[in-house]
């Protein structure tokens, strides 16, 4: 995705419909979406083009209160393009997208300003007495609260994603963008942030729109996976793998169990990934 200026993404929106450009369309029924559940995001015939060369052709989703969604895709396919729309962050757009409650973002880079320690950067747009106890409480949660007064450049990649992270959980979002969030790290903190995004998950109870080209972590961390091409949701794939969360009383879902790696071999097939 294109560098953009920083700019406080993680404020979010309350109850925010836009109609992208144009006159509002009616949010009507066709979106893709879990029957009955109450949306906390909804878009609607949502089109994108670049020089005249369409990148989305007409996107229809809606996300449940408390879903996580992967939005799979080649490279190029629009995931960022999308997301960015979603967010509110592209006034190019056409279409409709509707957030109910509070939506936060992290990017694949963790767009922290280096002129603000750990804390500041948190707390970034939030007022009120209790400020200091929700950033304390937002870093401890992220495994950081000893780096309160840290500056971002004494962070490791990391440990500054998790600050992002925190950034977006002090808001108490209904709905996380998250857009290739754990793509810079290396696997094995990689590995950490899924098994955090999981944790915070089942303790928060936040919807997510998950952008990632990672299969494997879609699978780990998604109620339903929609995979992106020619510009639409060209498939809905419902992952039906236990819970992505920690459950005590039914066993987590793992690249272990055969229905995980034969989901992993369709989509790596839809995608185009020959087997090894
Ligand atoms: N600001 C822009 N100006 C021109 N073309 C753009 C712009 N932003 C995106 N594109 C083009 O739109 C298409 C979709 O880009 P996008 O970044 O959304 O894809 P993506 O699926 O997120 O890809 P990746 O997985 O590689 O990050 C690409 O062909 C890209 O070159």
């Amino acid at each position: 995705m294109a560098t953009r200026p920083a700019r406080d993404l993680t404020g979010g929106a309350d109850d925010a419909a836009r109609a992208v450009t144009g006159p509002h369309d009616a949010v009507t029924g066709g979106t893709t979406g879990p029957a009955g559940a109450a949306a906390v995001l909804t878009a609607r015939a949502v089109r994108r083009a670049f020089d005249g060369r369409p990148v989305l052709a007409g996107i229809d989703l809606a996300i449940a209160a408390g879903e996580v969604v992967a939005l799979l895709g080649g490279s190029g396919s629009g995931k960022s393009t999308l997301l960015r729309i979603l967010a509110g962050l592209d006034a190019d757009a056409t279409g409709e997208t509707r957030v109910r409650g509070t939506a936060a973002v992290v990017f694949q880079e963790h767009r922290l300003l280096p002129w603000k320690r750990v804390g500041d950067n948190v707390a970034l747009g939030l007022t009120g007495p209790d400020v200091r106890a929700r950033v304390d409480r937002a870093l401890t949660e992220v495994g950081l609260a000893d780096r309160r007064r840290a500056w971002p450049a004494e962070l490791s990649g990391g440990q500054a994603q998790r600050v992002a992270v925190a950034r977006a959980l002090v808001r108490e979002p209904d709905l996380l963008l998250l857009d290739e969030p754990f793509g810079a790290l290396d696997a094995l903190t990689r590995l950490r942030m899924q098994s955090l995004l999981r944790r915070l998950r089942a303790e928060h109870g936040f919807a997510a729109l998950l952008v990632t080209h990672d299969v494997e972590e879609a699978l780990l961390l998604a109620d339903r996976i929609l995979l992106l091409d020619g510009g639409v949701i060209a498939e809905e794939i419902v992952v039906d793998l236990g819970p992505a969360g920690h459950a005590a009383d039914r066993p987590a879902r793992s690249p272990e169990q055969p229905a995980f790696g034969a989901l992993r071999r369709r989509l790596l097939d839809r995608l185009g990934v020959p087997a090894v």
